[in-house]
């Protein structure tokens, strides 16, 4: 395609962008990764499985069947596989990396190497780790996380599927009772894998003991049918993620030994005795830990969706800025840098934030082992709150991001699209985001009675009863926008509580007051977890020992993320009084700045993310800009351009023009 207009050009273009760059990129990519070492290996991961010709598609998926597209991911995963084995590479490593883009629609094998594995790890007994473990981590079992039913995938308490115990046979019998109680949706669960955790009503001594979690062997080890007594099947297209074979799954009276109930937390005995955990939700332990992971994993969609749009945006010219001089770059103009740089922003904020949360769950993890629950609620409030922020501002960012190319961000070989159906199934799955926001609210509402009564809480919510200062703070420092989205969310908190406790006082019993209030009660869920990204990231960017440029642009990206979500959210600031008309004024004109001076480091910034051209998949968005030749080539694949004139001529138009002749 030599002689397309521009193509020269774009290469050119990105390489003056490169040149201006005011910072240390390696340092930026290792915040980012967690650490210089952690770069290293994902670096010599991404380089292994990049090089190899098995990752590549010979034809686009969109082009192929549902069978085939299913096919072709279950080779090239099956293929991952064993080069994991083979390199002595583990499922935590190859979270680090971006590999799993090289698959394009969706990992059949993701729920096994996620929540499955997760699974046996924080509910599986000692005993029962030994027992499955390695056969998981070999992947002759293959499973994944069986909880969602037809009917309730929220409400975990309603699940219809029970597990009864049988004590003359040391058995507990699975069934699904009504339509309503077929599993719906685990990933991998409708042809990948053999076994799967099912979570089912368990039923022992004539009494139900609620949600817990069975090891549940489904298919023929060796022959891979389906086991008798159980239905199988895949549920059908989806918005995305068409290749992850998610399933649907009865049980017709199916008998599992009663050590397949998982046993860290609650055990049967023989006799049918049922012991109980030090805490009822521990069974829900598998949710929180994913929680953390899909925060991480749709910012790293954002971050391929903010790549493609600013390169793109470097070298796409359109209109004129001056009228009668040439067409700018599309990302000269204000409306197209604030639809970008916010979103690089973005980027660090969740990961720093959602990497505190990772923490937090490491020490209430080894807390729990030593039968301290104490920071359960926080962990879950916390972990909750960083998926549901985190999914929603991907997903707006990665929609942004596709808007922001214009017509060729419609196009699939964009990659926008499949990254936008893939962050925004993140809203829904692992708890739907409403849902999640409602548990911080009921967190943040308890907080706030017990600590207006003098009791203590936990150090994150202690601010809730705090008095609120009299006067809007006078200077506008990261530190105050930072204190004033605490007031802020104190102030939500105590005006949704005050609604609340009014709705009772006038005879409303509390779950109808609870719901008359939860639009207010999910934006304190919001805002709550919006103070704790800021307050995150501010004390990231100030503690993190880099060079000056490198501190410099930092300082620069967390203004930016603080003014934008002040702006954003400026009806909570005006309402609490914590600042005034004139201060949003003030910083909508800082808005202005800071934009000017990131979009001179846009380009560099993108780059940081080290997000390699096969794992990025974009005609858009490649290192080297050639936009407008990949976008031509991508076009030449298409079936209907094997031949001139279409099969569909001759059986459809041609009768239908020769007829009106
Ligand atoms: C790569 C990975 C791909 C992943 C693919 C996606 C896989 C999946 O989607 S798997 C299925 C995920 N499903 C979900 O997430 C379901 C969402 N629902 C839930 O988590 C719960 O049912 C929930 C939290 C909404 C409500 O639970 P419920 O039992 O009704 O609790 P509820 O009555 O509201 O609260 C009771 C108490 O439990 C607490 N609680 C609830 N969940 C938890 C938890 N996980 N840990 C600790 N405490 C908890 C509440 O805070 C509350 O505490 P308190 O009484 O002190 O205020
Ligand atoms: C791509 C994908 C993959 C998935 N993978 C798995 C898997 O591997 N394993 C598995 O077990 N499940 C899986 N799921 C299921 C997923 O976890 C559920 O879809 C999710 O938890 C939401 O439950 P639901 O579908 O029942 O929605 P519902 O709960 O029916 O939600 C519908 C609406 O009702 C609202 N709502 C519900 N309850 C409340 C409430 N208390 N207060 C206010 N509003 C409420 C919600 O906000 C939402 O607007 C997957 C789902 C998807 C989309």
């Amino acid at each position: 395609m030599a002689g397309v207009k521009g193509a020269a050009g774009c290469v050119e273009e990105l390489r003056r962008e490169r040149a201006g760059c005011s910072f240390n990129m390696e340092e930026l990519t290792n915040i980012l990764d967690g650490g210089k070492d952690i770069t290293t290996r994902r670096r010599e991961i991404e380089d292994l499985m990049c090089g190899d010709p098995a990752f590549k598609d010979e034809v686009p998926t969109e082009y192929l069947s549902h069978e085939d597209r299913y096919t072709t991911e279950v080779r090239k995963v099956c293929h991952l596989a064993r080069k994991m084995a083979q390199h002595n590479i583990s499922s935590r490593e190859l979270g680090i990396t971006s590999v799993t883009n090289l698959l394009r629609d969706g990992n059949p094998l993701g729920l096994h190497q996620s929540m499955f594995t997760n699974a046996l790890l924080g509910l599986a007994s000692p005993e029962q780790q030994r027992r499955w473990g390695r056969l998981a981590q070999n992947n002759t079992i293959i499973g994944t996380y069986a909880q969602t039913e037809m009917g309730h995938g929220t409400f975990i308490r309603g699940l219809e599927t029970t597990a009864t115990y049988d004590p003359k046979t040391e058995e507990f019998i699975l069934h699904s009772p009504t339509i309503t109680a077929t599993k719906w949706w685990p990933g991998g669960m409708g042809k990948t894998c053999n076994a799967a955790i099912v979570m089912a009503q368990l039923h022992t001594q004539d009494e139900c003991r609620g949600p817990h979690p069975f090891f549940v062997q489904l298919r023929d080890l060796d022959t891979h049918h389906t086991l008798p007594g159980i239905t199988l099947g895949e549920i059908g297209p989806r918005l995305g993620l068409n290749s992850q074979d998610n399933g649907y799954l009865r049980f017709d009276h199916y008998r599992i030994p009663r050590t397949n109930l998982l046993m860290r937390h609650s055990q049967v005995l023989q006799d049918g005795t049922y012991i109980k955990p030090i805490h009822t939700k521990l069974s829900y332990g598998t949710m929180i830990v994913t929680r953390v992971g899909i925060a991480v994993l749709c910012v790293k969609k954002l971050a391929c969706a903010v790549t493609i749009a600013t390169r793109y945006s470097a070298v796409r010219h359109q209109s004129e800025l001056v009228p009668g001089e040439p067409e700018p770059q599309i990302l000269e103009y204000q409306t197209q840098q604030y639809k970008l740089l916010p979103h690089i922003a973005s980027v660090y904020a969740l990961i720093l934030s959602a990497r505190s949360v990772a923490s937090v769950h490491g020490k209430v993890t080894a807390d729990i082992s030593r039968g301290n629950v104490d920071f359960l609620p926080e962990l879950h409030t916390l972990s909750s709150g960083i998926k549901a922020v985190s999914a929603q501002d991907s997903t707006q960012g990665v929609e942004t991001c596709r808007l922001a190319c214009g017509g060729h961000g419609y196009m699939a070989s964009s990659r926008l699209p499949s990254l936008y159906t893939s962050a925004t199934s993140c809203i829904t799955l692992e708890g739907e985001n409403t849902v999640l926001l409602l548990q911080v609210a009921r967190y943040l509402i308890k907080s706030y009675r017990a600590a207006v009564k003098g009791k203590p809480v936990l150090p994150s919510v202690s601010y809730l009863a705090a008095s609120p200062p009299v006067h809007h703070t006078p200077e506008l420092s990261n530190k105050a926008l930072v204190e004033a989205f605490r007031t802020s969310s104190a102030s939500l908190v105590r005006e949704t509580e005050a609604n609340l406790q009014r709705l009772c006082d006038m005879g409303q019993n509390y779950p109808h007051a609870w719901n008359s209030c939860s639009v207010a009660l999910v934006r304190c869920g919001e805002l709550h977890t919006r103070y704790y990204i800021c307050e995150r990231f501010l004390s990231s960017v100030e503690s993190v020992a880099v060079s000056e440029g490198t501190k410099g642009i930092l300082v620069c990206l967390c203004r930016l993320y603080l003014v934008y979500h002040v702006t954003l959210n400026q009806g909570h600031f005006l309402r609490s009084g914590t600042l005034s008309a004139a201060d949003l004024s003030t910083l909508e004109e800082e808005m202005s700045d800071l934009l000017a001076r990131l979009r001179k480091q846009a380009v560099p910034l993108v780059d940081a993310f080290d997000i390699r051209d096969e794992l990025l998949a974009s005609t858009l968005g490649a290192w080297d800009g050639r936009v407008y030749e990949r976008l031509y080539d991508e076009a030449l694949k298409s079936p209907l351009n094997k031949t001139d004139v279409p099969k569909a001529y001759y059986k459809y138009l041609r009768p239908l023009i020769k007829a009106s002749l």
